[in-house]
């Protein structure tokens, strides 16, 4: 089931008119010759921004075969590079993402934990919902022994407004399953060290 499908009320003229009307507030007048193709400029983005709200997340995470793989180890998939925008103001934050399960018998692509990753960043998000939404879907979806997130992220709302941190990111954590067990969640926050080099600028 698709959630927040786009409004059927509310048309591709509406969101125009809308991006207008800022930009008249902001002091800026709509109609000068740079701005006049802005307001359909930003409802393309926009498209392409929140995209995520027509993807399901079973929908990415295609198994394969039967389970035959005989797989009961971690599969990691570290440093997976993302851009959401914060529910709070609408701004960018972005950094990387660290994705790992234990299946249970079914195993996916390794492209589809980056697939999963976009699914959930093409949204309004806060960082911690971002980062349990990834473990929940693995779990539900794969029926998985344990899934883990880790998402090391910059906030432009904390860097460009308000309290103007710019070296400050930003790391939240969802563990499930077996990634509870001490021995297992060390294994993964030994394999991926966070390290300070790998935000993003
Ligand atoms: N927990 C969490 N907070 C976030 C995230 N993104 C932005 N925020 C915070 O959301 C909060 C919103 O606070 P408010 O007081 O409602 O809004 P504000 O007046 O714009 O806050 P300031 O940013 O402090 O100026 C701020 O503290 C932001 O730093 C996120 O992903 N997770
Ligand atoms: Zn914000």
């Amino acid at each position: 089931m698709t959630q927040n499908a786009p409004s059927k009320t509310v048309s591709a003229d509406d969101v125009r008119a809308a991006v207008k009307t800022i930009l008249t507030y902001i002091g800026e007048n709509p109609d000068r010759e740079g701005l006049e193709e802005t307001p359909d400029r930003i409802l393309r983005s926009y498209n392409d921004l929140y995209s995520g709200y027509q993807q399901e997340p079973a929908s990415v995470l295609k198994t394969f075969g039967d389970g035959g793989e005989d797989v009961d180890e971690m599969i990691l998939q570290r440093n997976i590079p993302f851009f959401s925008m914060c529910e709070h103001h609408m701004l960018p934050f972005f950094g990387v993402a660290h994705v790992a399960y234990v299946p249970e018998s079914r195993i996916v692509g390794l492209s589809k934990l980056a697939r999963l990753v976009e699914v959930y960043a093409r949204r309004l998000q806060v960082q911690e919902r971002m980062t349990s939404q990834i473990t929940r879907a693995l779990m539900e979806t794969l029926n998985a022994r344990g899934a883990a997130c880790v998402i090391q992220a910059s906030h432009l709302c904390m860097f460009q407004r308000g309290i103007k941190k710019h070296s400050s990111d930003t790391v939240t954590s969802s563990l499930k399953g077996c990634f509870r067990d001490p021995e297992t969640r060390g294994e993964f926050l030994e394999l991926i060290k966070l390290d300070a080099s790998v935000r993003q600028f």
